[in-house]
């Protein structure tokens, strides 16, 4: 899946809220998205799922999606169960599967017992858990979560977490925005901020790391631009490899170890994308920890 270009405005010669995004997002993949209030986070998420349309540029490649926006229309006139039935099928499961997955999604999430309940007449936790129950029906190829975390009970945050790790391995993308800059610290691949209508990386956000995360390298400004997008003279990669991996075949660059078996691999920007897809579809998949791009010298 791919951004080219896109921006986004509201209105007709409203300010850009997000200008000029080039972004690729592998299979297999957890992105986080960061920034402050009002930056743009939900508007690049909502593009991401495909309930809005960029006012320029464009997005490919977009498989099929779950999303679970930040407010919950909880007032359909359909039961919890309901719901959800018609949302597995909607997202391709049989009749038979979609009502298993209801139920099933539901107890997980500690809320079986209502099931047979109006989503009108759920607290707001429970709606909470249905919303985010709805994302997980199926296997989309893309599962968009803005602040799904919020809301719920610390139990149901567990099991968020590790609902959205099964999808990654899976090989299901993952973007996601968070009020706790430690969720799911170790397991997000690329960590994005979006400021002044731009997107930039930040360091792979584990706990520690996250409170100084350094300088973000800007992932449009400063590479040079060809007819496939900026492209930077190099990429620096460093990635964890799985217990017991070696590194895979046919991976472009040069890699250097950098010790407990991290590798940094440095590549040639075209190149970039290759590297990135070859470790993150390695079974099992290797964890990225940072990708910086480095502008011409
Ligand atoms: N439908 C809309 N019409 C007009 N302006 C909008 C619309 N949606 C968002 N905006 C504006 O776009 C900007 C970015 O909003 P967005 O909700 O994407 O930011 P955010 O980073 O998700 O914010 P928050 O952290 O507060 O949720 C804000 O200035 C907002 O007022």
């Amino acid at each position: 899946m791919r951004l080219t270009g896109v921006g986004r405005r509201y209105g007709l010669g409203g300010p850009w809220i997000l200008r000029d995004l080039d972004l690729e997002i592998p299979a297999g993949s957890l992105l986080r998205v960061e920034g402050a209030n009002g930056s743009g986070k939900s508007t690049l998420l909502r593009l991401l799922a495909g309930i809005d349309a960029p006012s320029a540029g464009r997005i490919t490649g977009r498989p099929r999606t779950a999303y679970v926006p930040e407010r919950f229309p909880a007032a359909l006139p359909m039961t919890a169960g309901a719901y959800l039935t018609r949302l597995g099928r909607i997202h391709g499961l049989g009749r038979a599967a979609a009502v298993r997955g209801a139920q099933e999604w539901l107890e997980r999430f500690g809320a079986g017992a209502y099931a047979g309940t109006p989503l009108s007449e759920l607290s707001k936790g429970t709606s909470q858990k249905v919303a985010v129950a709805q994302g997980l029906m199926g296997t989309p190829g893309l599962l968009v979560l803005d602040e799904a975390w919020t809301g719920l009970d610390r139990t149901s945050r567990g099991v968020l977490d590790e609902a959205v790790r099964e999808r990654v391995t899976g090989g299901t993308r993952v973007v996601f925005v968070d009020h706790d800059p430690g969720r799911l610290a170790g397991a997000v691949d690329v960590a994005l901020r979006v400021e002044g209508g731009g997107i930039f990386t930040l360091p792979a956000p584990s706990r520690d790391r996250w409170q100084a995360p350094g300088p973000p390298s800007a992932l449009n400004a400063r590479c040079p631009r060809t007819p496939d997008g900026p492209r930077c003279a190099r990429t620096v990669i460093v990635a964890e490899p799985p217990p017991g991996a070696v590194l895979p075949p046919h991976l472009p660059g040069t890699a250097e170890l950098l010790g407990e078996g991290a590798v940094e691999l440095t590549v040639a920007g075209p190149q970039a994308d290759d590297a990135l897809r070859t470790l993150l579809n390695a079974r099992p998949p290797w964890h990225i920890r940072s990708v910086t791009e480095a502008p011409h010298p």
